[in-house]
């Protein structure tokens, strides 16, 4: 570490995260597919962490998403303003684009005066974009610009939140198989009304040399709140998983998504499956001892990634999954003394000091 407190050889071995061919998840081959369950199953166990490769959403697809993600965030602040995301932590306000600042990650923090402390010490720098299942009823509708700021993006997110759900059912499938439950569709049923959550994530540049100092975050530690997330980033990198020692880059796999273990499917696997703690910071090649020199003005570039987050319908209670009844290693985040939550009360609970 210099005089200025930035540490000037900080590399880190990337998490060595199992890579899962989706294909083989479902292959009508029985060993095939066996052999890809368990790998899934080993990952979740080890990591809550893995890469989903060759999975059902075409590059071209993702390609265009993040055209889109990157068309939308570069529209101007009085643009945006108009689906401004309220100030907010009410579930049913969780929606529209939320400006730099205005969103804050904490990890089990339920206070309020203890979240801002955190916030004032460790902002997030992102903006990002809230939205809900469009085609429900039972849920706040999605916040839309006219459509003459930017046509098609209403039609182009409703098409790829479709996508990502049905990437979900997929994976809710192999989940029950992994997890050896008594009824492998247990999952889907209980996400039957796809009352999910999506986040588009825009981290704007930075100063390189605050991303070395190791304290300014992107994103901070955080564990999420619902079943399973899937995550689509860019080839920027930076996104990071603790290993329970220390945090280890999720480095970029061109064609693979990151899916990973939320609370909820934590607590249903009966600690068996691990929620870990995650974060975004500046991307590891930009990290490596000599990538950055004294004075050096450099920005990280943007970066951007596509979250779709399983949640379970809202007045699902979290319990063990019939099949799950012995308990694994990990204690979940869900097991404190609040009693059973429903999914909803559970996302209330952490939700509400966010913004
Ligand atoms: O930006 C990323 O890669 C991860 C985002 C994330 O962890 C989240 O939105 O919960
Ligand atoms: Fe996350």
């Amino acid at each position: 570490m210099n005089k200025d407190g930035i540490i000037k050889d900080y590399y880190i071995e990337p998490a060595k995260v199992p890579v899962v061919n989706f294909q083989l998840l479902n292959s009508s081959n029985k060993a095939e597919r066996h052999a890809a369950i368990e790998l899934l199953d080993a990952a979740f166990r080890e990591w809550g962490f893995v890469y989903i490769s060759n999975h059902s959403i075409s590059s071209e697809k993702v390609d265009l998403a993040f055209e889109w993600s990157r068309r939308f965030f570069a529209q101007s602040s009085e643009t945006k303003e108009l689906i401004a995301h309220p100030p907010s932590g009410e579930i049913d306000d969780n929606r529209g684009w939320a400006k730099t600042g205005l969103g804050h990650t904490v990890q089990m923090v339920f206070d309020a005066d203890e979240a801002e402390e955190f916030r004032q010490k460790n902002p997030d720098y992102k903006e990002t974009l809230e939205l809900g299942n469009p085609f429900s009823d039972e849920v706040p509708p999605n916040r839309w610009l006219p459509d003459h700021l930017l046509p098609g993006f209403k039609n182009f997110v409703e098409s790829w939140w479709t996508d990502c759900a049905t990437l979900a059912h997929s994976l809710y499938g192999s989940v029950g198989e992994a997890l050896k439950l008594r009824n492998e569709d247990y999952f889907c049923r209980i996400h039957s009304k796809d009352d999910c959550h999506m986040t588009w994530n825009f981290y704007p540049s930075m100063r390189l040399q605050a991303l070395h100092s190791a304290d300014a975050k992107r994103l901070n530690a955080h564990t999420d709140f619902g079943t399973l997330t899937i995550v689509f980033q860019d080839a920027v990198g930076g996104l990071e998983v603790h290993d329970g020692h220390m945090f280890r880059p999720i480095v970029p796999i061109p064609g693979a998504v990151v899916v990973n273990v939320g609370d909820m499917l934590e607590q249903q696997s009966n600690g068996q499956w691990k929620s870990a703690l995650h974060r975004v910071v500046g991307p590891a090649n930009l990290m490596k001892p000599g990538s950055v020199q004294d004075g050096d003005q450099d920005n990280a570039i943007d970066r951007y990634s596509l979250v779709y987050f399983g949640v379970p319908n809202p007045s699902e209670k979290i319990e063990i999954a019939p099949g799950c009844e012995e308990p694994g290693k990990w204690k979940p985040n869900m097991s404190g003394d609040w009693g059973k939550l429903s999914a909803r009360q559970w996302i209330e609970k952490r939700l509400a000091v966010e913004y």
